[in-house]
């Protein structure tokens, strides 16, 4: 595609990226940047955000609705670009800007896609692309020369390496230290970046919105939910977000965050339903459809996380039919990082507070249209009435 060839860093990220040198990344992703220790290294930043958003919602004023898609979008900006650059980013109003603007280059739909020969005459969109690479480039520049800059300091004083790592961190070592059979450069470590802001930021605050969405629409299922995590001990255990977890899979069958996995490549000619499917096309998997198939699930388009309570069916992309982080070698490499993101975040909210519509809306008017992009984030954003009902931990 011409936006991850001009705006990618020449596709050299994970998603755009294939052979050898994607596999490379992947690796780096699961032992790296997303391993279960990595995950688990994020926990205070979690806490410590989502806290702080719990906070803001007791303080505001008494029955006034507080945009819930947006606040809940900036916290889980705040938890990518922590995680990413670590405590202090003064540049993050600039960027957030930036990534609005890439990820409107992405959504839209663009004919010499579909003509890359003919791409040479779509002068404006180039200069569009280019122009804003340069922006969003000497952002990154400016992070990687502190980050490098931090860690020689580091070395300097301790004789060894940096104590506590962001991802930034996380990568410059890998780059200095790894054995790798394609090299990984500087513009590597800006294109996975790219990649960790673009996929990790709006997915997790698109399935929270939506789950909220939902449970405000299911006053049954909020009270359970609630019930659940208003019984357990806190901290809470495995068992406390049992019947939360179904309602998380419910949400993200229903509302996938990316509806179109990544595309595939056919390898060998095929016959799908009369169709041929030639070798080299592109395919495009429609995760959305799958989950609402009446063929797979009984009223596709009821929201009853009961459904999962007897079904061993998981979005680990083992069950074809329920895939919304994907499957095969392409799947989710984020999915710990933001799973444990949506379950935290959806059991302190609904533990602490009860919610509201405001001016006597109707659960069943809520507007359920989701954005036309690469994610289906719900169009219209939500507003709800938070009530303070379990006094917030001195955070
Ligand atoms: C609820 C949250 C999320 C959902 C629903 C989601 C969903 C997906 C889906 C459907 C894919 C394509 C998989 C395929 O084609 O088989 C994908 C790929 C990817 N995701 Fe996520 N994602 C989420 C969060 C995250 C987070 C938090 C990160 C990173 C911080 C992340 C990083 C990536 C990357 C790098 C890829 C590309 C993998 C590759 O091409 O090898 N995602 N995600």
């Amino acid at each position: 595609m011409i936006a991850s060839n001009l705006l990618g860093y020449g596709c050299t990220d994970i998603v755009f990226s294939n052979g050898t040198y994607w596999r490379q990344l992947r690796r780096i992703c699961t032992t790296e940047l997303f391993s279960s220790k990595q995950v688990k290294s994020f926990s205070s930043i979690r806490r410590e955000e989502i806290n702080s958003l719990l906070k803001s919602f007791a303080l505001f004023p008494d029955k006034s609705p507080v945009n819930v898609s947006a606040t809940i979008s900036e916290l889980s900006n705040n938890i990518v670009i922590r995680a990413a650059f670590g405590g202090k980013f003064e540049d993050r109003g600039l960027l957030l800007e930036i990534m609005r603007e890439v990820l409107e280059c992405f959504s839209g739909f663009n004919l010499f896609d579909l003509f890359p020969s003919l791409s040479w005459l779509d002068v404006n969109t180039r200069r569009k692309f280019v122009r804003l690479h340069s922006k969003f480039d000497s952002v990154l520049e400016e992070i990687l020369k502190e980050h490098l800059k931090k860690q020689q300091q580091q070395q300097k004083k301790k004789g060894d390496a940096v104590a506590e790592y962001d991802l930034v961190d996380v990568l410059i070592n890998v780059k200095e230290n790894g054995d790798f059979e394609e090299p990984i450069t500087m513009d590597t470590i800006k294109s996975v970046i790219l990649d960790v802001l673009f996929a990790g930021t709006e997915s997790s605050a698109t399935a929270i919105t939506w789950a909220m969405t939902e449970l405000i629409r299911h006053p049954k299922v909020m009270a359970k939910a609630q019930a659940e995590l208003r019984q357990a001990a806190i901290p809470f255990t495995e068992n406390s977000l049992d019947y939360l977890k179904l309602v998380i899979k419910e949400t993200l069958r229903m509302h996938p965050p990316a509806p179109l996995l990544v595309p595939r490549l056919c390898h060998e000619s095929c016959q799908i339903l009369g169709y041929t499917i030639p070798s080299g096309a592109r395919i495009i998997v429609n995760a959305w459809a799958l989950g609402r198939n009446p063929i797979y699930w009984d009223d596709p388009d009821d929201f009853k996380p009961e459904r999962f309570e007897t079904s061993a069916i998981d979005f680990k992309g083992q069950n074809f039919e329920f895939l919304p982080f994907g499957a095969g070698r392409r799947i989710c490499p984020g999915l710990e990082f933001s799973l444990t993101l949506v379950e935290e975040a959806l059991a302190k909210m609904l533990l602490h507070f009860d919610w509201e519509l405001s001016n006597g809306m109707k659960p069943n008017n809520l507007d359920m249209m989701e954005t036309f992009g690469i994610s289906a984030a719900k169009k219209e954003p939500l507003f709800l009435i938070p009530i303070l009902r379990v006094p917030l931990p001195d955070c």
